[in-house]
């Protein structure tokens, strides 16, 4: 299926995603990310949830980092369609940006090669690990720029989908994807 339907498709599927349940499946990813070979490692990024997108809830998973005393990074929107990064401090003020994604207001960026594992929002993901996300290019630009060795690891509210057939070079694969039933590896 061609990434432009498979957004379509799993946008409108998610509108229909209570709160309870991005909650529930929060936690339950959380529970598969402790199986993870990924926990030797001192930076992990992640997404802050948009509740007005109907995003998956990454409260358990920022809780599992904290408990895990690991660095916390969090992504911010900047020009061109580039990211920023930044720590998430007890103290960090966040703010909402027009899409309903809470932001840091500053801080001192995080450097993406400084990032050992990357938590990425996914609309669709493919047996091959391929993902499909809103399709501004943030997260294809950002994981770029990380090392080859930071690993990514795909949190999806569905199970994979056959093949995204229009993948392209500048695609990066996912690692591991977590979903409510299980977890992936490629
Ligand atoms: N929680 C969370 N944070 C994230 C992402 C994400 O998917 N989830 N991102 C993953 O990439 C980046 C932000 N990506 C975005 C991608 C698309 C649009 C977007 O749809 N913009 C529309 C305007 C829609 C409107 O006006 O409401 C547009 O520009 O046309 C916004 C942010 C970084 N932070
Ligand atoms: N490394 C890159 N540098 C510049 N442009 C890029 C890069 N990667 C992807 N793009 C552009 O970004 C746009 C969106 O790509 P794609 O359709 O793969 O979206 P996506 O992976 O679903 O989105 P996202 O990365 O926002 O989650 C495309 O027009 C693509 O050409």
């Amino acid at each position: 299926m061609l990434k432009k339907d498979l957004r379509i498709h799993f946008l409108e599927k998610r509108k229909s995603a209570p709160q309870s349940a991005l909650q529930q499946v929060g936690f339950q990813l959380s529970q598969h990310a402790k199986n993870l070979p990924i926990w030797d490692l001192s930076v992990y990024h992640i997404f802050l949830q948009s509740v007005k997108k109907n995003e998956i809830d990454t409260t358990a998973i920022i809780d599992l980092l904290r408990e895990e005393n690991k660095e916390i990074v969090v992504p911010k929107i900047s020009a061109d369609f580039h990211l920023q990064h930044f720590h998430l401090l007890k103290d960090t003020v966040l703010e909402n940006n027009p899409w309903g994604i809470p932001e840091p207001v500053n801080g001192i960026p995080v450097p993406p090669l400084k990032i050992d594992v990357v938590f990425v929002p996914l609309l669709a993901f493919d047996r091959k690990g391929h993902r499909v996300g809103y399709g501004k290019g943030y997260y294809d630009r950002f994981l770029s720029e990380c090392r080859k060795d930071c690993l990514k690891v795909g949190l999806s509210l569905f199970e994979a989908v056959e093949e995204i057939s229009d993948t392209g070079k500048q695609d990066i694969p996912m690692n591991y994807c977590l979903t409510p039933e299980r977890i992936y590896s490629f």
